[in-house]
């Protein structure tokens, strides 16, 4: 007699898809904007998997945008062209033949290959650079740091490393409205018509912050912000993060996304969360299932 009772992988899949349902209903209209690290985009088969998410999101009527780093690419085209490079809190210290490079990476090579990743999982991307459309305004940064000497706090000058001062996100929702997924490398035009290098994170934020996204992902390489001793920290507050800034238990490359997600909160976004792109359809998981992951940051916490 054939056996007609059903089968238990086909039933868990069936569960999957309706746990999904409720985030479904609240997410349908809303935008989220997603932060692709350079590091997170090391591995071509995760790198897929990453698109096919944002093209999901996309046929379940949510609005993603792909906002892109690419640190590690443009440091290996420096040492390549034999230019040094330096960090300072986080941000690489820009010279004019810095930004050249890096907006050759950025906008040139790393952006199309996004694009090209959303075609190939059947989805319509745009890829453009905050300089398209005049989407992001960026002014030079002003940071200080303390004097290792006397402590006293004194001013860096990061050279073409800008801040986003003014984001008119109108091109984004051009695009939303016309099925198609915004991909932005992070480089812009300062009012003074020069080109800067920004923080893939703080380009991120500040868009996050202009389109009023519901839902704001950073994907990186860890998994969320760990504490010294390396347990993931699932949720953060700004009082949280700047006392962990403070005790350098965050530093580097962490600083700027965790600022970014505490500004992003302050102004409006929901939430942020820190993913680890090295886990295959992590997004997905975190966004359509009861099982959280990552560094989930919010104005007063998980509420
Ligand atoms: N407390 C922390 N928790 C997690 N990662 C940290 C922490 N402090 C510093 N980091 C560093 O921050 C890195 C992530 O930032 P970054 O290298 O800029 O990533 P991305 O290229 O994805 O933007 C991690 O790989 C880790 O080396
Ligand atoms: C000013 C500054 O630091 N700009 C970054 C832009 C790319 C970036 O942020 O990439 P990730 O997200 O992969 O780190 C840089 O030159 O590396």
């Amino acid at each position: 007699m054939t056996d007609h009772s059903p089968d238990p992988a086909m039933l868990a899949k069936a569960e999957t898809l309706t746990e999904a349902l409720p985030y479904l209903q609240r997410y349908a209209g809303k935008t989220f904007v997603v932060k692709y690290g350079g590091h997170a985009m090391g591995d071509p088969e995760l790198a897929r998997d990453f698109a096919e998410d944002v093209v999901l999101l996309k046929a379940v009527g949510i609005n993603p945008i792909v906002v892109h780093g690419g640190g590690p690419q443009i440091g290996a085209m420096l040492k390549q062209l034999g230019i040094e490079s330096q960090f300072v809190g986080g941000l690489r210290v820009t010279d004019k033949a810095t930004a050249e490079v890096a907006e050759m990476v950025l906008a040139g090579k790393i952006n199309k290959e996004i694009v090209a990743w959303i075609a190939e999982a059947g989805g319509r991307a745009v890829g453009i650079s905050g300089k398209d459309a005049r989407l992001v305004t960026a002014e030079k940064v002003k940071r200080s740091e303390p004097d290792p000497n006397s402590g006293i706090e004194r001013h860096v000058d990061l050279g073409f490393v800008g801040d986003p001062v003014h984001v008119d996100p109108s091109i984004l929702h051009q695009l939303a409205k016309d099925g198609i997924i915004p991909v932005v490398a992070p480089v812009a035009l300062g009012a003074d018509g020069d080109t800067y290098n920004i923080n893939a994170d703080t380009m991120a934020g500040a868009i996050a912050a202009a389109c009023n996204a519901s839902r704001f992902f950073l994907l990186t390489d860890v998994a969320g912000v760990l504490s010294k001793d390396g347990d993931l920290q699932t949720d953060l507050d700004p009082a949280g993060i700047d006392a962990l800034i403070k005790d350098g238990t965050i530093s580097g490359g962490m600083i700027p996304k965790v600022e970014t997600c505490v500004k992003a909160v302050e102004r409006g976004v929901d939430a942020a969360v820190i993913l680890d792109g090295r886990i295959p359809h992590g997004m997905l998981l975190e966004i359509f299932t009861r099982r959280g992951a990552g560094t989930l940051v919010r104005k007063n916490g998980r509420a």
